[in-house]
């Protein structure tokens, strides 16, 4: 059964066993006044942050109220906020000690401090060498606890940027590798753990290893950047009964200060390296949203630290958000703590006064979506709920259909195309998922726009970047954005500009080699490949289903076990429209019966062959070999060999798209491979 915490009484945590409540407690602190700062100083803020305590007694709203005019800007609920004067020791106590006895028993907890720069999450986390810290006293209480019963402490820590994480423990400093072993277990290899006997020798280390950063070092005259600083502590005993080491962590997560990087950034590679900083963070907030919700798919990897501590934010595991806040009104504030609220609601609530209150939040993600590619809030769980079991209403419709888009970004268009003829089913059409009929939409118009498509499935990853102003840069071979070539570009036309990353060129028309390369791959000269192999059939397939989409006649009972298996709901015979001929037995397992009309029908139909696409394209990606592999865009060396290495973990690392990013493919990459090898299909 899933443990939570909730508030106690005098607002601290209070541990239950409860599988309707939220998983992570999401409380806020805000910060005291800094020296420089001073209260007076404060006067001339347009406003200060007040809390009101709510009638609820487990929930506080926070309002920012604009002093001059003494009206409120905009509030938000929390579990509860600890006020200026409510010092780390208070927390620890309310919050974190009732935690201690589950993670000497073996338990997993997380502290995770997020805000805006400066808000104070590293005061609050790490401490100063005068007011202690979240994490030395825990630690304190940890050791002391663990020596009356015999049990040992260790400590790893490790810093994430840009999607690496190393460790700080080693010299080195060298990279960590996040694999997943065949049971689904997470492992992290190259991840020192250092044993700790007493607070002192744990604060030597702490803040040595902490103060010294990988991203500090590696350039040393510019401002340090923004990373994740992660400490673990391991608590180890054996258990005397079935004689194994029984391991409980408690997690300190200081993530790295969020920032409106639109309105900081002095350059494009700023922008970018702002960018992705702050996409790992919404990764966190993601799973934190999903777990709160209750929802089926818990996106961990949508970014590496969500896959580091995966197994800490699971259902068994306490899960405690800080939200730091600064003092005085701040944009960014504002930003991270409407966010926060947003992820602090009840199972299903979706629609809450919070949400309500976060427009600014709803605009902050849908324009970090733009910029990152990626969907800011619950598309992925979205597209594998298949659109069954959610409850959102009608209101919440765009949000819905922007988790179903998968290969299309345009794909809104042509979900008013599917609309349109059923209008009086519209709410339950949001919920059909993206489907092979989107895809052939989506080919029609595009074929009659662009003749550049060319007749290969493995032109599939994106080439240029297309910077707003028009102008064009290659796309480099490891598919990583070239920081540089942004930089230069803003430099030199004195421009700050988001990237815009589009994959419709085809390396056959490119004259580098490439082209020949993939050319060689579909023909089949003795050896033939197996994915261009399988795509060819699928693409008859699918160009028959695109030219009679019409009467479906379902195989007999001895063909139908066959037809699922290979993905396919039924052969498609005749072109005449709206009758349906077919057996209804084995129609109502297919579920089709439920679906009267033909778009239906048509869209449940096509969803399955989308799927079969996906499926025999990570079928390739788990059997294929090293040099089938490379023969991929975008897969050298090094990369094939992870992906061998990762085979060896465990026999099919890749069950989802969303796997694939394991081996460095963004999602937007992942897509846009699907996208061209799909439109290639009817080119
Ligand atoms: N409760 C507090 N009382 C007094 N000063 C504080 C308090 N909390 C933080 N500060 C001070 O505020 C400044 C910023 O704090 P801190 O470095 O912890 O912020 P941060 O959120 O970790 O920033 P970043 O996101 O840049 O890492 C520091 O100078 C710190 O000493």
């Amino acid at each position: 059964m899933a443990s939570s915490t909730t508030s106690g009484p005098d607002g601290g945590v209070k541990v239950n066993n409860n599988n309707m409540s939220r998983r992570v407690r999401i409380i806020g602190k805000i910060r005291g006044f800094t020296d420089q700062e001073s209260e007076s100083s404060c006067q001339d803020s347009k406003a200060r942050i007040a809390i009101c305590k709510s009638h609820d007694a487990h929930r506080v709203t926070l309002s920012f109220l604009d002093q001059s005019t003494c009206q409120k800007e905009a509030s938000y609920k929390l579990d509860y906020c600890y006020e200026q004067d409510e010092d780390t020791g208070v927390i620890f106590s309310r919050e974190i000690k009732p935690l201690i006895s589950d993670v000497l028993n073996g338990g997993n907890a997380s502290i995770i401090a997020y805000g805006a720069r400066g808000s104070g999450k590293t005061y609050t986390i790490q401490g100063t060498e005068e007011k202690t810290g979240l994490a030395v006293l825990s630690m304190a209480e940890l050791l002391s606890k663990s020596e009356e019963d015999g049990k040992s402490v260790s400590i790893s820590i490790l810093e994430v940027h840009h999607e690496h994480a190393y460790d700080l423990l080693d010299p080195k400093h060298s990279e960590v590798q996040v694999l997943e072993d065949c049971r689904g277990k997470i492992n992290l290899k190259g991840l020192s753990q250092v044993p700790v006997k007493s607070i002192l020798e744990f604060q030597n280390i702490y803040f040595s290893k902490l103060n010294i950063s990988t991203s500090v070092q590696k350039i040393p005259l510019e401002q340090p950047k923004r990373s994740h600083k992660c400490l673990i502590i391991h608590v180890s005993s054996v258990d005397d009964n079935s004689n194994t080491n029984i391991v409980g962590k408690m997690n300190f997560v200081d993530l790295a200060g969020y920032e409106d990087v639109r309105r900081n950034s002095k350059d494009g590679g700023a922008l970018l390296e702002g960018n992705r900083t702050n996409k790992s963070l919404h990764g966190v907030l993601n799973v934190v949203y999903a777990l709160n919700a209750n929802e089926i798919h818990v996106p961990y990897r949508e970014s590496k630290l969500t896959r580091i501590f995966q197994e800490s934010l699971g259902a068994t595991s306490h899960v405690l958000m800080l939200t730091c806040l600064k003092p005085q009104f701040y944009q960014d504030s504002l930003h991270t703590l409407g966010l926060a609220s947003r992820s602090c609601q009840s199972i299903n609530h979706v629609l809450t006064d919070s949400i309500k209150n976060a427009k600014s939040s709803a605009r902050f993600k849908m324009l970090s979506s733009q910029k990152n590619m990626k969907p800011f809030s619950t598309p992925s769980t979205l597209k594998r709920l298949g659109g069954s079991s959610v409850h959102l209403s009608t209101k919440n419709a765009s949000c819905v259909s922007k988790g179903r888009k998968l290969f299309d970004e345009e794909k809104k268009v042509i979900s008013d195309q599917i609309k349109r003829p059923q209008d009086d089913t519209t709410e339950k059409l949001e919920f059909v998922p993206g489907t092979a009929a989107d895809i052939i939409l989506s080919m029609q118009r595009k074929a009659s726009t662009d003749d550049s498509l060319s007749d290969n499935p493995l032109a599939l990853v994106p080439e240029e970047v297309v910077f707003q102003d028009g102008s064009i840069s290659e796309f480099t071979s490891d598919l990583e954005l070239r920081e540089n070539d942004i930089s230069a570009h803003n430099r030199s036309n004195n421009v700050e500009i988001t990237p815009v990353v589009i994959c419709d060129k085809s390396p056959l028309e490119d004259g580098d080699g490439l082209g020949k390369e993939k050319k060689d791959l579909l023909t089949n000269d003795g050896g033939s490949p197996p994915l261009s192999e399988r795509l060819r059939q699928l693409s008859n397939n699918l160009k028959s289903f695109y030219s009679t989409p019409s009467r479906i006649k379902m195989p007999d009972e001895g063909n139908t076990q066959h037809s699922l298996q290979a993905g396919y709901v039924a052969d498609f015979i005749e072109p005449n429209t709206p009758s349906v001929e077919f057996d209804t037995k084995c129609a109502e397992r297919l579920d089709i019966t439920k679906h009267s009309s033909p778009w239906e029908t048509f869209s449940k139909r096509s969803s399955g062959m989308k799927d079969s696409l996906v499926q025999e394209y990570l079928k390739f990606f788990n059997s294929a070999s090293k040099e089938e592999l490379k023969e991929l865009r975008g897969i050298g060396e090094k990369r094939a060999t992870y992906i061998l290495q990762l085979r060896e973990e465990s026999p099919e690392p890749f069950k989802s798209l969303d796997d694939l990013q394991d081996i460095g493919l963004s999602a937007k990459q992942v897509k846009g491979m699907m996208k061209k090898m799909a439109g290639d299909l009817f080119s």
